[in-house]
């Protein structure tokens, strides 16, 4: 196994009027070289922010701190922002939930391509087209060298998203950030995009972060998983042992919300977790799962909850391990302080 992306020990904090908010707090991972590692949970739970200060592309009102992130043996803190500039696109890619926001309405697909190839390599503008017409083709997108003078407007959603994963692509990273990449497809589409994604992946033998708050996609791409719950790794584990013996409450919980083919009784309501992920202002102790989690004991306010390593990928943070996935109904939600 070959590690391509550890990351130890990540901080990030925003300055906000109300206080500092501990968007990240103390999450470590591994992503081994051509696979997959998930790292889901609820909106506001700390998963863009994590990518983001691997990306270095943090909002300025936000402060980051770790004891390692490094990529391909090379350490990514304390870099300038020109060399972070030449690491994204050339070595680690992201793609966003929406390409709407990533692709310049102003600029043809074919320039926006090009433009992400030559900013990072000495080839010419015609090996950059070849490069682009040859990926295109790749994720999928019939006519590619028709597609290169068209606009982003006249693509419909799905068809850009294949193009941001192609531009993800142009310069062959070695790491490939998704975030919530089908988010904004509809179910059909939400499919063809992950499929592609993965096979992608493989090909390349990139290693790949998915971010998604949703457990049904991580199964269909996932080698290894990440669960975050406010800011917090709660659990990690690789794919089979989350799906066959997940500990938290809270991985029991989003579990609770996906069809699983072979468990889920036909035509039973799936289930929800009731009440929203806190914000993690001011001071935090214990778990701040614990107002949402029917198995919770007063232990669980304990300041000490540390997260238990079982191995090196599997670990969990609850003071009472595979207690019950059952959820507190009508729990309105609340801080890990109080
Ligand atoms: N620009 C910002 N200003 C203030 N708070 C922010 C900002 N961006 C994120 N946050 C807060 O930081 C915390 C972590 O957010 P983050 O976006 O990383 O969560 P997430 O798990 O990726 O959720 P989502 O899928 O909704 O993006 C949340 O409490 C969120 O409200």
């Amino acid at each position: 196994m070959t590690i391509l992306l550890e990351v130890e020990h990540l901080f990030v904090d925003l300055a906000l009027p109300a206080g500092t908010l501990h968007a990240v707090r103390d999450v470590s991972f591994k992503v081994e070289k051509g696979k997959t590692l998930s790292l889901v949970g609820e909106s506001g739970c700390g998963k863009s922010m994590t990518a983001m200060a691997v990306m270095g592309l943090l909002p300025p009102s936000a402060s980051c701190r770790a004891a390692k992130i490094e990529l391909e043996g090379e350490n990514l803190q304390g870099l300038s922002e020109n060399r972070m500039a030449t690491y994204r696109g050339a070595r680690m890619a992201m793609i966003f939930q929406e390409p709407m926001t990533s692709l310049d309405p102003c600029y043809s697909i074919g320039n926006q391509l090009v433009e992400a190839l030559t900013e990072h390599q000495n080839v010419s503008v015609t090996e950059a087209e070849e490069r682009a017409v040859y990926l295109l083709e790749k994720v999928g997108i019939t006519g590619a060298g028709s597609r290169l003078k068209q606009y982003p407007h006249q693509l419909s959603g799905g068809l850009r998203q294949r193009i941001m994963i192609a531009m993800g692509l142009m310069c062959g990273p070695s790491l490939i950030i998704a975030d919530e990449p089908t988010t904004a497809l509809d179910v059909t589409i939400q499919a063809q995009i992950l499929k592609l994604l993965s096979s992608i992946q493989k090909e390349f033998n990139m290693g790949m972060i998915l971010i998604t708050h949703d457990l049904g996609v991580v199964a269909r791409v996932a080698d290894d998983v990440v669960v975050m719950y406010c800011g917090e790794v709660v659990e990690t584990g690789n794919i089979d042992e989350i799906f066959t013996n997940p500990i938290h409450p809270y991985t029991k919980g989003l579990l609770e919300c996906i069809p699983v083919p072979g468990k889920t009784e036909p035509g039973k309501k799936l289930g929800s977790i009731p009440g929203i992920v806190p914000t993690p202002i001011g001071e935090l102790w214990g778990c701040s799962f614990r107002n949402r989690c029917r198995s919770a004991v007063p232990e669980c306010a304990d300041k000490g909850l540390k997260l238990t390593q079982i191995s090196d990928k599997r670990s969990f943070r609850c003071v009472r391990p595979g207690f019950s996935g059952d959820i507190k109904v009508g729990a309105s939600g609340g801080t890990g302080a109080g």
